[in-house]
Order: C-alpha cells, then structure tokens, then sequence
C-alpha cells in the first residue's frame, strides 16, 4: 500500500495555520506530517488538534523546521516574509514540496525564493483560490481588449488584523491589468491616494485598501470609461477556499521538475 505524502503546516496556531491543518486532516489523499510554531510558543510540544480545542490529531507541535521538514513531502506556509524566507531554503534542503501562500513578500524576498526554487518544487499565489485565479485571467482579457479611455482601479477589503497592502490578490490582479494593458506593473501603479493628488493620470492602475472587522477578503477590478463601468468582482467567505487551493498545490507539486510555480500552473488556466 502507498502512503500518503506527508504535510507540514507551518504557522500552526495562525488563522490560515488552524484552518489547513484542518483540511488536511480530513483528506483523503495527503496526510498532516508536522505542525511548526516558533520557539517559546505555548503550543510547542503538544497535540496540535487538542491545541486547536478538539479531538487529539496525533501530531506534537515542534519548534524545528529542519527536523519537521526532513520527514515530509510537503511544507504549506502561511506565515510572514522573513520566516517564509528561511522555510524555503529548509524546504529545498529537504527536497519538500513548499507551497507559499504568505503575502507582502519585498523583491529582496523573492530573489532569495527563486534561488530555493533552482533545488526544489515551489509553488507560491498571494490567492489560492480557483475563483481569484479565475479572475486574474478574466482581468488579464478585459484589461486587453481596452483602452485606456477605460480607467482601472483595484479595491480590496480585508479584516483588521491584516498587515499588508495592497493585498496579495490585488497585485495578482493588478500585474494581469497591466499584462494585458501591455504595461509594466512598476510604471502603471499608483496606490492609497491622500491629500491634492491632482486628476487621474491616464493609464495608471489604482489601487485602493479597506481594513475592518473580520472580512474574508474581497477584490474588485473596475474599469471605468465615460458613461459606463465594467466591475469583476470576488469575495471571499470562507479561508477553506485558500486551504483546498494551497493542499491541491502541494499535491501538483509532487513529482514535478524544482521551478518556481503559481496556482496557474496548477489549475491549469
Ligand atoms: N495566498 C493565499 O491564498 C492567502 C494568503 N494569506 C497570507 O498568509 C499569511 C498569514 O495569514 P494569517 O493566517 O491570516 O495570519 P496569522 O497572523 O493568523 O498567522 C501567521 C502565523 O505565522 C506565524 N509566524 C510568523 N512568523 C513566524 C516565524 N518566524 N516562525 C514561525 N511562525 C511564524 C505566526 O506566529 P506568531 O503569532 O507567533 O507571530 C502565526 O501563527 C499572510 O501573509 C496572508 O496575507 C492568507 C490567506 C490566503
Ligand atoms: O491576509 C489575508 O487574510 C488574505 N491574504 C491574501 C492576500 O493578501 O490577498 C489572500 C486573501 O485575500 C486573504
């Protein structure tokens, strides 16, 4: 009989840690290899579903990455740029699938992801979900058929323990406008707009944040022309969306050549 890839959720205790450690404990077709929290965290070394306020799951949570990463085919991570950095490099060691979720990431952590991704499968989306990814090639399309007498604006709205903006789908969003626009992202975009800005430069891409409450997380690409408006919208409400999407990831990834990959490759749009 084979066995079922083995996954490590990194961030264990986070909103996205809990909820993949769920979704991979109900599958049928990946297994929850290890849960990883940093050092001094209450949780560390003891059972991440009793952890969690439920039944025990049978996994211990550990406080080390290479040990936790060295028995596993998978490493699922949504946690903050500097640790993803440093998982990655762990994950290639250990020739684990990395699937990145984690968003707010600078060139400077990209450029170190790329050199993880000569060694090793990685797979990362600042959206994991099939509908946003849908969106971003629907973007993409609109934004093309265009021109720029059709102004674009990018608004999301996120809960109030977010740290990063724009968020991750609206650059996903975004660098589609601007791919089909026939632009660079760097030249077109203006974001969070205050004080006498003057009017709106033509071509740019806006991008605007919302932080409140517990919203999911919800994006609208707007093209605005004189007389009418075109509004694609997404809205998330549920995190399970981002689990099944990142737990298909890591699923793909099995087997695969070491690249950098996104949730595109994946889903096959
Ligand atoms: N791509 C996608 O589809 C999605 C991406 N995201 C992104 O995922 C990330 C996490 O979101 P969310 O779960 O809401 O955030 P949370 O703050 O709830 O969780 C983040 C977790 O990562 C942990 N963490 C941070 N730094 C380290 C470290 N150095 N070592 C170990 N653990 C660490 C945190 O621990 P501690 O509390 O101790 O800091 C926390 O448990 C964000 O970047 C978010 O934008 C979210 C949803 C979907
Ligand atoms: O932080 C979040 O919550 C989310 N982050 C991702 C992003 O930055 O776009 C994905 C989703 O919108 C939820």
């Amino acid at each position: 009989m084979q066995t079922l890839p083995g996954l490590v959720v990194t961030g264990a205790s986070g909103r996205m840690g809990q909820m993949l450690i769920r979704t991979i404990a109900a599958s049928d077709k990946a297994r929850l290899a290890g849960c990883l929290e940093r050092p001094g965290h209450a949780w560390v070394g003891r059972d991440v579903g009793e952890c969690m306020g439920g039944g025990p799951l049978g996994v211990l949570v550990t406080d080390d990455p290479l040990e936790a990463f060295a028995q596993a085919q998978g490493v699922i991570d949504f946690t903050a740029p500097a640790a993803t950095v440093a998982f990655a490099a762990l994950a290639a060691q250990a020739r684990a699938v990395h699937v990145i979720g984690t968003t707010g990431l600078e060139p400077e952590h990209i450029a170190a992801i790329e050199a993880a991704a000569r060694h090793a499968v990685i797979v990362r989306a600042g959206n994991m979900s099939l509908g946003v990814n849908l969106l971003v090639r629907l973007t993409q399309k609109v934004a093309q058929a265009l021109d720029a007498d059709w102004d674009i604006e990018v608004v999301e709205a996120h809960h109030r323990m977010k740290v990063d903006a724009p968020s991750g789908t609206a650059l996903m969003l975004g660098q589609a406008a601007a791919e089909g626009r026939g632009v660079t992202l760097e030249q077109a975009m203006v974001s969070g707009r205050d004080g006498i800005t003057g009017a709106r430069e033509r071509g740019t891409i806006g991008f605007s944040a919302i932080r409140g409450g517990d919203v999911v997380g919800e994006h609208d690409v707007i093209f605005a022309a004189d007389g009418e408006r075109i509004v694609l919208r997404h809205l998330a409400t549920d995190r399970t969306i981002f689990a099944r999407g990142a737990l298909k990831a890591a699923l793909w990834g099995q087997g695969q050549k070491p690249g950098h990959y996104d949730m595109m490759d994946v889903l096959g749009l």
